[in-house]
């Protein structure tokens, strides 16, 4: 099976062709001003251009009102919306209706119960991440690089398409996969020098990192 893999964060065109060299199935763009991440809607679109036909373009908001979600849509053309709020079913439903755009909803756990409040988006929202939640402090809702138990995610329905997030990197990838098998996955902080800061080098590592853990699966 495919495994998807997004690269999220990203601010440059050396980071984009990494993640694109590296065989990234989705890049992702933070439009969350307190980010060291964030980017503005038209840099976001230049960018992305380099996935066009390679990989798909998600852009990141965080509660974001229909104004902003006007401009980023007009201006970076996002192949997918990520919702990293406390968007309600409603507002999910809202979002792709107005934008006719696949969205895809984060949730952040840390115990098997925190899965259920995905019930009430099943339908609506075309993909679940699942993320660490954010530690005691932190102005992110995501981007901390903090990893959750991925074991609890072991029970969920075998057929549910989410992505596991939240302090992935090449050390750990492999263990992430053997125990939690998701569909896809996502790293953002694992593959920076610094807060924001891309690396290349740690990139293709992740990658290569991924490729070895799947290798040794298949053997
Ligand atoms: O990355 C951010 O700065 C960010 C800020 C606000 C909302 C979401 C954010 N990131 C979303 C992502 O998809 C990250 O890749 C995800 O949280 C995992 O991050 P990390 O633990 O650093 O790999």
């Amino acid at each position: 099976m495919a495994l998807d893999i997004k690269i999220c964060g990203l601010k440059t065109d050396e980071a984009m062709a990494a993640a694109l060299a590296g065989g990234a199935s989705h890049v992702g763009f933070i439009f969350f001003a307190k980010s060291p991440r964030y980017v503005e809607p038209a840099e976001a679109g230049r960018l992305r251009q380099a996935a066009i036909g390679k990989a798909r373009a998600v852009a990141v908001t965080v509660d974001a009102d229909d104004a902003f979600l006007d401009e980023i849509v007009v201006k970076m053309r996002p192949d997918m919306l990520q919702l990293h709020g406390s968007e309600t079913p409603e507002r999910v439903a809202e979002v792709k209706a107005r934008y006719g755009l696949p969205v895809m909803k984060v949730f952040s756990v840390s115990e098997a119960a925190d899965l259920d409040r995905i019930k009430p988006f099943i339908g609506i929202a075309d993909r679940f991440m699942f993320d660490a939640k954010p530690p005691k402090g932190s102005q992110l809702p995501g981007g901390n690089g903090v990893a959750f138990d991925w074991r609890i995610l072991a029970g969920l329905d075998a057929g549910l398409d989410y992505m596991l997030s939240g302090g992935l990197n090449a050390a750990n990838i492999g263990d992430a996969l053997r125990s939690a098998n998701p569909p896809a996955i996502d790293i953002s902080s694992g593959v920076e020098s610094a807060p924001g800061v891309k690396d290349p080098a740690l990139i293709e590592q992740f990658f290569r990192a991924v490729r070895a853990a799947r290798d040794d699966r298949a053997a």
